[in-house]
């Protein structure tokens, strides 16, 4: 005999589904046909982006975004007006876009997919990386930072590390078949992006190419996001705004508009030319510079009818490097913000709910107090 559920207990039975399957990632969330988006997602009305909002910023012309045509770097007759649009977009936008980047479209396309097959596998396959340790050389996950978020985003994750890359490969997920190889040859690709383009920076800001070598020797991080459609979009978000620790961040995207930075006061929608990746300044760049080039906030919507995947590969010093400013960018300048590293970077995601700049702004030399300790 089947009993009739009282209405209360109807609803808790439902909150507690909720919660098993908030745990197991917001694909199952939208594939359990819900219509209503859990409370747990709802932001708060000042942190909502807003329907009238995101109508205006899909419809309105997009800014046209800062363009590096990489293979042009190359060219010295070139390489000196090259080098001035990239330091007016770090300097103005704090982003750009990089075409003739040499990686070859397929190799983008591979990634994507297999990407995606990554999270549309069972719960199980996916369960076995998941771990709240931020510590963990790769971590699958869901919403932004599940450790200190009072507001759950709508995104499933995939963090691995890539450097070593040798040391690494081998624990990253062997199913699908071809991600590991796919993400290895993407992260041996990005890394040679960002290469290219930390030595054209270091030329902008009159730094010695020397320091390219630790460049060579430094972290890399690359994060597969996957954001399923969601029934209320209005409600919640993709991620917050947030700006990246790293020096730049090199973004693959497919074709589902969601990204947006801030420009001005304003949130722009990335319309990005395919085939191009999108490249971010981060945290540790505005330190090193002194402030001269921006770390961007960006956020990213979702939307009712298309899921939507992104493969972040985020940059920077070695681990256990410090990360100021060379001595020819504060030649007898103030310092804006205190020395940093990695690890205290990880160790305020343990502890902090990192939406903004709050890193970036905890490393904030006080003005009032010039005897501020710089470590
Ligand atoms: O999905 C995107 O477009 C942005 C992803 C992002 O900001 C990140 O992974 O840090
Ligand atoms: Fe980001």
């Amino acid at each position: 005999m089947v009993m009739k559920k009282k209405k209360g207990e109807a609803a808790e039975d439902e909150e507690s589904g909720c919660k098993q399957l908030r745990v197991k990632g917001v694909r199952y969330l939208w594939e359990s046909g819900i219509k209503r988006v859990p409370a747990e997602y709802i932001l708060p009305l000042a942190d909502r982006p807003g329907n009238a909002e995101i109508g205006s910023m899909i419809n309105k012309k997009a800014l046209e975004l800062p363009t590096i045509d990489l293979s042009l770097l190359q060219d010295s007759g070139r390489r000196p007006r090259i080098l001035k649009t990239l330091s007016k977009a770090c300097k103005d936008h704090g982003f750009f876009q990089v075409v003739n980047h040499g990686i070859p479209a397929e190799a983008l396309a591979r990634l994507i997919s297999s990407s995606r097959r990554f999270f549309r596998q069972p719960y199980e396959e996916r369960a076995k990386y998941m771990s709240n340790d931020i510590w963990a050389p790769v971590r699958c996950g869901t919403s932004f930072n599940q450790l200190q978020d009072g507001v759950f985003y709508w995104r499933d994750f995939l963090k691995l590390n890539c450097h070593p890359l040798h040391t690494f490969l081998h624990s990253w997920p062997s199913s699908p078949f071809d991600l590991r190889e796919e993400a290895m040859s993407y992260a041996k690709h990005t890394k040679g992006v960002f290469l290219v383009l930390m030595e054209a920076i270091l030329e902008t800001l009159g730094v010695a190419r020397g320091m390219l070598h630790e460049f060579q020797q430094g972290t890399q991080m690359m994060v597969m996001n996957h954001f399923p459609p969601c029934p209320e979009p209005e409600l919640t978000m993709g991620m917050p705004p947030h700006s990246d620790y790293g020096f730049l961040t090199i973004l693959l995207q497919d074709k589902v508009k969601g990204l947006q930075v801030q420009h001005g006061d304003q949130w722009i929608t990335v319309d990005p030319i395919v085939g191009s990746l999108f490249v971010n300044v981060g945290d540790h760049l505005e330190i090193f510079s002194n402030g001269r080039y921006k770390s961007v906030l960006h956020r990213v919507l979702v939307n009712s009818s298309k899921s939507r995947s992104s493969v972040a590969s985020l940059h920077s010093l070695p681990f256990d490097s410090v990360v100021r400013p060379p001595p020819e960018i504060v030649d007898g300048e103030e310092r804006l913000y205190a020395d940093t590293d990695f690890a205290s970077f990880l160790n305020y995601m343990t502890s902090h709910e990192t939406k903004h700049k709050h890193f970036l702004e905890s490393r904030k030399v006080v003005a009032a107090s010039p005897a501020a300790k710089i470590n």
